[in-house]
């Protein structure tokens, strides 16, 4: 098979479909694979690196568009990208279609298979290529909040750990996921007072197991989210339903209960976003003020540090690609996780969940 790789496009986003290690293993396993110029230069990789391991070098997106049986990236095809897209070509990469129907109306249009790394599952019903990237989004997500306390930075004024005979910043994490946790550990890490809400019973269990008094769990509903809200310098939206639009936990109305000048953190954007006054931004203009509170809902909050991500994405996302590249589409047919992964096939949405939340 052709495996095609253009450059991302995204504002600020740097990380890449296939490392030159990944793209190897496609060409020792007798794939062709070709790179747009310039497409690993934010992970400090050049032409020279792709045409070592075997890849060839092409100048345009266009031709990876036109020429590739599969084309593997990381971000959502954005409009110019996805009318590149034809009948019998793959796509492999991140979508999050649920909260976005123009994308999925022109996915559909296309013709094209669109494998969605978001909803591939592991046989514990994780999802084995969004672990990476929400492991790298919750551990940013504290250094962003760190940043937007700063009163430089129009924050409140807050340092995460306070020091000693000042009381620490409070940190509050909604969804105990990957990100959650994540985001949890760094906040504990820097000495903030983080609270954990959850609606699983099963996972706050995990969780108070891990931090060992070090968080603290809570039931997560309207209440107590409003009444952890009231307290927090941060707070860091983290929840997932998988393959549907986030819920809005924090409401418009719920704001003025807040601290002037704290900090939100909808790191669940890509979704959609759990607050109802998220809108996404970009690493270019990251955070805005409604009510005084500031928000930060960038989408592509990876794509900052690209060596770390494009690596960590890589390493979980080689094998489906592997597979897909030897099988073509029919490899979702032995395998039903990757067959999850399918939300686009032959002109309509086959995903269960995408679909219904699509309302298509
Ligand atoms: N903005 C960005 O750059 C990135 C965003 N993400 C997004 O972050 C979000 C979280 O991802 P993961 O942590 O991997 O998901 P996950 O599935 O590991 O965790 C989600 C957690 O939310 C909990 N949850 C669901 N509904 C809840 C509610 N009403 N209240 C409290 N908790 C609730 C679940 O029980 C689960 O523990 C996803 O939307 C994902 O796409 C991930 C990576 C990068
Ligand atoms: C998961 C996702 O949306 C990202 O890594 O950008
Ligand atoms: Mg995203």
């Amino acid at each position: 098979m052709l495996v095609g790789v253009p450059k991302e496009i995204k504002n600020h986003e740097y990380r890449v479909g296939l490392t030159p290690e990944a793209a190897r293993e496609y060409v020792t396993t007798g794939h062709e694979v070709i790179v747009e110029s310039g497409a690993g230069l934010g992970i400090s990789k050049t032409d020279e690196d792709y045409e070592k391991i075997g890849a060839m070098i092409v100048d345009t997106a266009e031709e990876v568009f036109a020429r590739a049986d599969m084309v593997v990236k990381v971000k959502e095809p954005q409009p110019n990208e996805w009318v590149q897209l034809r009948e019998g070509q793959i796509l492999f990469t991140y979508l999050h279609l649920a909260p976005d129907p123009d994308q999925a109306r022109g996915l559909m249009e296309s013709g094209v298979s669109a494998v969605a790394y978001e909803t591939v599952t592991a046989p514990d019903g994780s999802l084995p290529l969004l672990a990476p990237m929400s492991e790298v989004a919750g551990r940013l997500s504290i250094e962003a909040s760190a940043q937007a306390s700063h009163k430089n930075n129009g924050g409140r004024g807050i340092l995460m750990g306070g020091v000693p005979g000042v009381l620490p910043a409070k940190v509050v994490v909604i969804g105990g996921g990957v990100v959650g946790t994540q985001a949890a550990r760094m906040a504990v890490g820097l000495g903030a007072n983080v609270e954990i809400l959850d609606r699983s019973l099963p996972r706050i269990r995990e969780l108070d197991d891990m931090f060992q008094g070090r968080a603290t769990t809570r039931y997560s509903n309207a209440g107590t989210i409003e009444d952890a809200i009231t307290e927090a310098d941060v707070v860091i939206g983290a929840v997932l339903v998988p393959g549907a639009s986030a819920p809005r936990l924090i409401t418009r109305d719920m704001l003025p209960l807040m601290k002037h000048r704290a900090v939100l953190v909808d790191v669940a954007i890509d979704q959609g976003g759990c607050f109802e006054t998220s809108k996404p931004t970009t690493h270019e203009n990251p955070t805005y003020l409604v009510d005084d509170i500031i928000h930060y809902c960038v989408a592509n909050m990876p794509g900052a540090v690209p060596h770390t991500s494009s690596y960590a994405l890589n390493n979980a996302t080689l094998p489906f690609g592997l597979a897909l590249a030897n099988k073509g589409i029919a490899a979702c047919e032995d395998d039903p996780h990757l067959a999850l992964g399918l939300n686009v096939h032959q002109g309509r949405i086959v995903n269960p969940a995408v679909a219904e939340s699509l309302g298509f």
